[in-house]
């Protein structure tokens, strides 16, 4: 991750050059360890560069050999190791132990020792301990600084109130008794205690430090007040072999479930690596069960500070190791939101004219700056410049072998394409030269505008960095934000964003382009923590934020996802790169993907994979049929679901898996798991453009329902105008990627809110998952065509592909029920009226039914093609051809109660009655549909049977003509 501090200042004594010149003639002011390239300094420096260098190496010699005892942690990536501090903590340990322990004597070990003693009393004996355990943290989790920290705050507490214990148990001796003295109790640590001891008595100085004591032990087992009774009651349990347990459901003290994941955690804190992954694996084990009723579910996929995945509803966070909201922010949150003022969670942007507008994202172009009078110089002291939270950078080890054996259908042994597919790009970078200078550069600018704020720090990025601004009290957030346009200037860009506050954070972020942009190869995201936590098949890799942490996300949770942007924004590099994560992680059986690419270059590089189930559809007209199947498909799963009382797919594949699901007795159906299907159309705008109402409707009636049948839609357009993007297919798709937009408006379509039209292209990009409010900036995933190959090649290698034809087949006419409209009541009592009277005539409609002629005429026509009349003679009424036996059945075929979707062979439709033949071509695809793939319920000829009659819709509904506005066609 590429975060760092900087303690940039104004410098007050520089001319007012022009802020434009600034970022290229000024030298950062931003004081960095470097090696310089005068020669002088590279003289006087080299000695220590050498004994640096030592260092370092002797460190990573022991760094290396103590990550590797026990675990698989043996190979950290350089720029993560801290090896050179490890090593001062581990010598100290050694030296301590050395004088303290072993009792090691001679001139050198005696004032060493004096100085331990001297400082520390008897309480140096437990030095080395305390200083080996911390070179073990800094050796094995070195960017884990929340835990580093909190250790160290822990021993030191503890050394302090361990020294004053002794001092006062000692009988509180003072300077005057010497070395013997001091050295018997707490040291001189302790004797500085000795101005509260004065105060306070022994017996109360004793039970306050004591109470300080359990506090540093509290903060060294990171065990909130609250949670004492719940670790209390763990370690008494682990003592006496008893685990905590619910089996009656009913959780202790009222608690939610919440309790539950809670409690996991709490008592089952983590100690090593392996014990971490269990825990995790435990933990996504709960979550896993609580499939599609999860509070809050997010696709994003996040790990905590010790590696366990954060439940969605505790995840307030996109980012891996950002900072999350304190109790004090968000109660002082709750004041400012009843005050109506920003809170650290709201984001909001500047308006042309420099004012705050309350909008949740949003990106400035060039505003207006305002400059105003600054107030008095605030200065900033050091503790004000504090080094950002690192998120884990990806360990470069390769991704894990599936741990179960990956058996398809056919005992067909398949291996997953080996990670080094996608080889490793290189390592993020910390901070570049063009960091340092835009640094500069922003505080000139706050400088000539006399604006109290520094620049504390920056967060770099893969394409924008995001620089941090404090301000000093009493300046006003509106001071900086005014002063957009004049930044915008003086960095020279102007896609300059201004967040303020950054969520969760009392500071201002400025997000400006990087001028040396990093790619994000698609492998380090995939190998990345958060990836890696989970087996599930639709993980994919998204790309990197702006603080450089990996976005992971599982698009089953999505569920559906429409990516947006203008033509050479990145839409089609993001779907490779999904394709390419499906096809790294998931097995055909697991997965099945229909592409649909009207432009047909984009998705030719994966014709022929075995994920799929029909060639790449390119012709539009056949991919809104397609998607008509996947309706029917849609419908047969769910038959299952009601049949065999499960919620959602993932339970029913459990289920079979395990051999719970068994078809009736007389059925001949081999059940099977359902594989996931993804159905990927890569331009939207190009179906919408010959089918809209059946493409709309498809889409609409999947996104309603698929999300339990495992089926998930994946719509990419450049045109995301409202014709394309509909405000109802907008309403069922729920997550989005907005890659650069050409206008407000098409940012307002796919996102709705601004913000889009001004990323970067090629690959800049707003990720909005459901559920979340605030789109996460983002740089995708980027796969390069040879990888891809590889990839498709090992996969192609080891299956053919073979597809379903009933897919691009032509899909059953659109029954007539959908066009009747609001005709279908009076239709009805006219089948009845003339089934039962056996008189088609069309005036007896007129008077029995109360409809003028047209109407009449036209529920004549539509009995007449639904084979209840036969046809016109002129002016004699028609012949009846529907037996008053059939009225039931006839009722039934025109309500459409044949089941539309088309139930399984064992589904509720079993009963229902059934058209009276079969379209043979029908029959034989079904049969060929069984054959091939007949997952889940094999869709068989009696299925398609029980649909309703088909017929062909031949020109508008046309009631006043009285033209013949249907035909029967086959069935
Ligand atoms: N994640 C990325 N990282 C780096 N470069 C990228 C990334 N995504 C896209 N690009 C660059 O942008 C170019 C255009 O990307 P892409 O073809 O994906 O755009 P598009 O939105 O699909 O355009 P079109 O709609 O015209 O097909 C790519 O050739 C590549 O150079």
């Amino acid at each position: 991750m590429a975060t760092r501090s900087t303690s940039a200042r104004s410098s007050t004594g520089q001319k007012g050059s022009t802020s434009s010149r600034a970022p290229k003639t000024t030298k950062t002011p931003v004081s960095r360890s470097k090696p310089s390239a005068s020669g002088q300094e590279v003289h006087l420096v080299w000695p220590v560069r050498v004994a640096v260098s030592f260092w370092q190496g002797f460190g990573h010699l022991v760094g290396a050999a103590i990550r590797r005892m026990g675990t698989d942690k043996g190979a950290m990536p350089a720029e993560e190791r801290r090896d050179g501090a490890g090593l001062l903590f581990f010598l100290l340990a050694l030296v301590t132990a050395t004088f303290e322990w072993w009792g090691l004597t001679g001139p050198l070990a005696d004032s060493v020792r004096g100085i331990f003693q001297g400082s520390f009393g008897w309480f140096s004996v437990l030095l080395p301990p305390m200083f080996l355990i911390f070179s073990v943290l800094v050796f094995r989790q070195p960017s884990n600084m929340s835990t580093n920290n909190r250790v160290a705050l822990g021993f030191s507490i503890l050394t302090l109130a361990g020294c004053a214990l002794a001092h006062v148990a000692a009988g509180n001796p003072n300077i005057s008794d010497g070395f013997a003295g001091i050295s018997a109790a707490g040291g001189m640590v302790g004797v500085l205690s000795g101005g509260l001891v004065a105060n306070l008595g022994s017996v109360t100085s004793l039970i306050v430090f004591s109470l300080v004591a359990f506090a540093s032990v509290l903060v060294l087992s990171n065990t909130p007040v609250r949670h004492i009774p719940a670790r209390l009651r763990g370690i008494y349990e682990k003592l006496m072999g008893t685990e905590p347990g619910y089996s009656d459901g009913a959780l202790p003290n009222g608690h939610d479930q919440s309790y539950l994941y809670e409690h996991a955690a709490e008592s089952k804190k983590p100690r090593s690596l392996r014990a971490r992954q269990k825990a995790a694996r435990e933990a996504e084990d709960e979550f896993e069960d609580v499939v599609g009723t999860e509070a809050f579910a997010t696709p994003i996929i996040e790990l905590d500070d010790d590696g366990a995945p954060i439940p969605a509803s505790k995840s307030p966070s996109l980012r891996p190791g950002v900072r999350r909201p304190t109790r004090d922010q968000l109660a002082a949150d709750k004041i400012k939101a009843r005050q109506g003022l920003p809170t650290s969670s709201d984001v909001f942007d500047v308006a042309a004219d420099g004012e705050p507008v309350t909008e949740a994202i949003g990106v400035i172009a060039s505003p207006t700056g305002r400059a105003t009078a600054g107030a008095g110089v605030y200065d900033f002291d050091a503790a004000a410049t504090q080094a950002m939270p690192a998120p884990p950078l990806a360990p470069p080890t390769p991704i894990p072998a599936r741990s179960e054996q990956l058996l398809l259908s056919g005992d067909v042994t398949y291996t997953l394409p080996d990670s080094e597919f996608l080889p490793a790009g290189p390592p993020g970078k910390d901070a570049t030269e063009a960091n340092d200078t835009v640094v500069a550069a922003l505080t000139d600018t706050m400088q000539q505008f006399n604006v109290d704020a520094k620049v504390t720090g920056f967060s770099r990025g893969p394409t924008v960095t995001r620089y941090e601004i404090e301000l000093a009290p009493g300046t006003k957030v509106e001071r900086v934000t005014a002063l957009s346009k004049n930044i915008s200037y003086a960095v020279a860009s102007s896609d300059v964003r201004i967040l303020s506050p950054i969520p969760g954070k009392s500071a201002i972020g400025i997000e400006i382009p990087n001028a040396d942009k990093e790619i994000v190869v698609l492998g380090d995201v995939l190998r990345s923590a958060n990836a890696r936590r989970t087996e599930h098949p639709m993980v994919m890799g998204v790309g990197k934020d702006v603080e450089g942490g990996f976005v992971v996300a599982n698009l089953a949770k999505m569920p559906h996802l429409l990516v947006a942007g203008a033509t050479g924004a990145g839409k089609s590099s993001f779907v490779n790169s999904m394709i390419v994560s499906i096809l790294m992680r998931a097995t055909p059986d697991e997965v099945r993907m229909v592409m649909v690419d009207p432009k047909r270059v984009e998705l030719t590089a994966y014709e022929g994979v075995p994920h799929l189930i029909t060639p790449i559809i390119t012709n539009p007209k056949k991919a809104a049929e397609a998607l008509q199947w996947v309706v029917r498909e849609m419908d047969q799963r769910y038959d299952d679901l009601a049949n065999y009382g499960f919620k959602h797919i993932d339970e029913f594949n459990k289920a079979v898996k395990a051999g719970n699901v068994h078809p009736p007795v007389d059925s001949k159906r081999v059940v099977r798991p359902y594989p996931y299907l993804l159905v990927i159309v890569d331009e939207l705008a190009d179906l919408m453009m010959v089918a809209p109402r059946d493409v709309e409707d498809s889409i609409v009636r999947i996104t309603q329902l698929a999300r339990a049948a495992g089926i998930h839609l994946v719509l990419a357009t450049q045109r995301p105008s409202v014709d394309v993007v509909t405000g109802l297919i907008k309403a069922n798709v729920p997550s989005r990627m907005a890659f650069a937009t050409s206008s407000v408006t098409d940012s307002r379509v796919v996102l709705d809110q601004p913000g889009a039209e001004k990323l970067l292209g090629q690959g800049d990009a707003l990720f909005l998952p459901m559920g979340k409010s605030k789109p996460v900036r983002v740089q995708g995933a980027w796969v390069t065509e040879a990888e891809i190959k590889a990839v498709v090649d090992h996969v192609k290698g080891q299956l053919k592909a073979t597809y379903r034809e009933d897919v691009a087949a032509e899909a059953p006419k659109k029954v007539i029920e959908d066009d009747i409209g609001d005709d279908m009541d009076v239709l009805l009592q006219a089948t009845e009226l003339v089934v039962t009277t056996q008189f088609g005539s069309t005036s007896m409609l007129q008077r029995k039914l109360r409809v003028g002629f047209a109407k009449a005429g036209r529920l004549m026509d539509l009995l007449e093609s639904r084979g209840v009349v036969g046809p016109s003679e002129g002016s004699k009424a028609r012949d009846v051809l529907v037996k008053p036996d059939d009225l039931a059945e006839t009722l039934a075929a025109i309500r459409g109660d044949g089941g539309a979707g088309g139930g399984s062979a064992v589904g509720p439709s079993a009963g229902l009655p059934a058209a009276p033949t079969v379209d043979p071509k029908i029959a034989a695809l079904s049969e060929n549909a069984n054959a091939n793939h007949g997952w889940g319920g094999d869709l068989v000829a009696d299925d398609l049977a029980s649909r309703p009659q088909a017929v062909d819709y031949n020109d508008g509904a046309d009631d006043e003509d009285g033209e013949d506005a249907w035909s029967l066609t086959g069935r």
